[in-house]
């Protein structure tokens, strides 16, 4: 990044207020007669009403639209541990792409916490507040008990973004670019550079979708997750493949995908020159990539690249997901998003891709012209049609799969942020 670039970035968090985000009044309240219906004696009646029944805190306040991201800031991005305050840019960020992609009301919460346990004792007793738990940047192994424990402890939908944000986003990814890279998913193999959060969760969907487990060589720090490894944990027990590959260029060598979920300038271009033809290469550690598109480019111009970030084609990040899926999930009241919610939203995603281009999207990034190829795998950020196409399936499968405690809303399909 540039120096000005840098500049930039600081300007922006610091002016004109510090910061992302803010609270805004959605009612009257500057009569007396305002005050009285707002506070005292007025807000006695909601309380009651829903003192006599929880339900009715969704009637009366704002918890159903609103969703905490909460935080320990032990894996921010792809710079590590640097405790829970160093990542509150990055959560309110997370809440300014609810609010601005989804309409989704959205808090930051960093949670000083001295253990898993803790962490997730303070989310459990604070739960209630929200409508949705969006969990970000908590490291591996300890983000998968977290995650699971609170499922089961909590009746709202609890979603650690980093493992399956990042899933749905990047097999949406990967089921276009083997399209379009001539490939079937039954066949593809699969290099996979992390064993954490992100790793973890991105493999396991792309087994649901489709992939042979035996495909997949997942490398952490120490090279090759394989069947003779005494050092694995449960969670990287679960991908241990009997195989003599030890190394990342082991793995690398005829894969057809490279799956980067650990850290910046990790791989070369020589490692990525071994793969197979017409090779996927998917970069996405943020801010700065396993790989820069350039390297990738002059070494292998016949492969699909993607990254993390916005300013390169080929964007493969949550922002894709997370926005829509819970607005699909706070719209049903969906207790739990289960695996047919996240693939549902998955293969909506791959076929928005398909979908002419609007000009809306071609004005944002400043091009004539832009369609479904290797420079165009999965919709932009700035597509207002991820709205209605990833809400609705996720909506439609949590009411499938018996998850929904409503119908699908009235205003369903949603056209624009003014239907919320
Ligand atoms: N584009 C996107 O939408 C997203 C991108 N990411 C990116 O993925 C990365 C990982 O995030 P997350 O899974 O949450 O973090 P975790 O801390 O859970 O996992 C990090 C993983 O990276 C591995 N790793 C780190 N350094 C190396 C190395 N030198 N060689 C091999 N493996 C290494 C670690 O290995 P070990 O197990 O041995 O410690 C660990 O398995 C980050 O860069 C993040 O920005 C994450 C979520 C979304
Ligand atoms: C995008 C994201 O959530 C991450 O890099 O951690
Ligand atoms: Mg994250």
């Amino acid at each position: 990044m540039s120096e000005d670039f840098k500049q930039a970035a600081l300007d922006y968090h610091a002016n004109p207020k510090p910061g992302k985000i803010s609270v805004e009044l959605t009612k009257p309240a500057n009569s007396s007669r305002d005050l009285s219906l707002a506070y005292s004696p007025g807000v006695a009646e909601p309380v009651k009403e829903i003192a006599a029944d929880p339900e009715n805190a969704y009637k009366y306040t704002s918890k159903g639209n609103l969703v905490a991201v909460i935080s320990d800031g032990t894996a921010i991005l792809g710079l590590g541990d640097l405790g829970p305050l160093a990542s509150k840019p990055v959560m309110e960020g997370k809440s300014l792409l609810f609010k601005r992609f989804a309409g989704v009301d959205s808090i930051d919460l960093e949670v000083e916490s001295e253990s898993p346990q803790a962490f997730i004792d303070t989310v459990r007793r604070i739960a209630i507040t929200f409508g949705g738990i969006n969990l970000e940047d908590i490291k591996a192994p300890e983000c998968f008990e977290i995650e699971r424990t609170l499922i089961e402890q909590c009746d709202i939908p609890v979603f650690h973004d980093d493992q399956h944000g990042t899933a749905i986003v990047t097999v949406a990814g990967v089921l276009n670019a083997l399209e379009i890279q001539g490939k079937k998913i039954e066949d593809a193999k699969m290099a996979v550079l992390g064993a954490g959060a992100a790793a973890i969760s991105c493999s396991k969907l792309l087994i649901l979708a489709g992939m042979n487990p035996q495909n997949i060589f997942m490398c952490d720090r120490k090279g090759v997750i394989h069947s003779g490894r005494e050092d694995l944990n449960q969670y990287k027990q679960a991908f241990a493949v009997d195989t003599d590959k030890r190394t990342v260029d082991d793995a690398l060598n005829g894969a057809d995908i490279f799956l980067g979920l650990s850290g910046p300038n990790m791989v070369t271009g020589e490692q990525i020159a071994t793969m197979a033809d017409n090779a996927i290469v998917f970069a996405c550690a943020n801010p700065v990539p396993e790989i820069m598109p350039e390297i990738v480019k002059e070494v292998r111009p016949d492969a699909i690249m993607a990254t993390g970030r916005s300013d390169f084609p080929n964007q493969v990040n949550n922002v894709l997901g997370f926005p829509f899926i819970f607005r699909g999930a706070l719209d049903v009241r969906a207790k739990r998003i289960n695996e047919e919610m996240k693939l549902a939203a998955a293969k909506a995603l791959a076929n928005l891709a398909k979908e002419p281009v609007t000009q809306e999207v071609l004005d944002a990034y400043g091009v004539d012209s832009m369609a479904f190829g290797k420079e165009y795998i999965i919709p932009k950020a700035t597509d207002s049609r991820l709205l209605g196409a990833v809400s609705t399936a996720v909506a439609q499968a949590a009411i499938d799969t018996g998850v929904a405690a409503g119908p699908l809303p009235a205003n369903y399909p949603l056209k624009s942020l003014d239907d919320i």
